[in-house]
């Protein structure tokens, strides 16, 4: 019995626009909420949410046979935190701020295990194989797992061909803010440059063997995103909505005082 077929791998590979949201609330019980509107991925974030292993993990479990397939952001990338993630089941990773082509293919061998990476032997403990009742995980995890860099960077942007040209990297990712942030424009996502610089990157990945992927946080701009080719598109924030919501319900409240 193989490593479980990465569904959401899969549909990007057979070339699916997948729509999917950000779970930003470090708990499986919203996680498990937002799988029931039925996105088909979800981003358990461990970048910008208070998210630890266990927390992760947690949500992994309750993402398990959902439609919603579970995109684990790490808060950076390196060797002993992916392994970490994929030991605990995660089987597609989401890597910020990757600036170079040796950056991201340091990342491939980080989730591969060894002859092609170096990924540590630790399957008999791990969530992933199902503690060892997968007896031929190992042999058969690298072809499952999906990795996504996030290119948000000037610096990035500039080294996006040569990533690119990475094998083993699934898809790359464009991050709005932090690419904003980096050009100056801190909270402009929708300055001229910044769209200017979206698009040529969205075109670029999309041109490649990578999905091209993004996040939007309102029709107009998902609609462009879609249009400059997008194809792993986050249309939303847990958070965002609830704090929205909330505050919007009391406003009107307050007006009818
Ligand atoms: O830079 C970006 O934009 C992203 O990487 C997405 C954000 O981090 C997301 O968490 C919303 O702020």
């Amino acid at each position: 019995m193989p490593a479980p077929t990465n569904m959401f791998k899969q549909r990007l590979k057979q070339g699916e626009l997948v729509i999917g949201c950000w779970a930003g609330f470090a708990d499986p019980y919203p996680t498990e909420l937002m799988a029931t509107a039925g996105f088909d991925w979800l981003v358990i974030d461990g970048e910008h949410a208070p998210n630890d292993l266990n927390s992760i993990t947690a949500q992994l479990q309750v993402l398990e046979g959902k439609h919603s397939e579970a995109v684990v952001r790490l808060p950076v990338g390196n060797e002993w935190l992916i392994k970490q993630m994929l030991d605990a089941g995660a089987q597609t990773l989401l890597i910020p701020m990757v600036e170079s082509a040796e950056q991201a293919r340091e990342l491939v061998r980080a989730c591969r295990y060894p002859p092609e990476g170096i990924r540590g032997s630790g399957a008999a403990l791990a969530r992933a194989s199902q503690f060892a009742a997968i007896p031929d995980y190992a042999q058969t995890a690298n072809a499952q797992i999906c990795l996504l860099v996030q290119v948000e960077t000037v610096k990035g942007m500039n080294a996006l061909d040569e990533i690119l040209a990475v094998e083993g990297v699934d898809g790359v990712f464009i991050g709005p803010s932090d690419l904003a942030a980096d050009m100056g424009l801190l909270g402009q996502t929708e300055h001229p440059e910044v769209r200017a610089a979206i698009e040529a990157g969205l075109g670029k990945i999309a041109a490649s063997d990578k999905a091209a992927g993004i996040l939007a946080l309102a029709d107009e701009a998902a609609d462009l995103y879609r249009a400059w080719g997008a194809q792993f598109l986050a249309v939303g924030i847990d958070v965002v909505m609830l704090a929205q919501a909330a505050r919007a319900l009391m406003a009107s409240w307050d007006a009818k005082r």
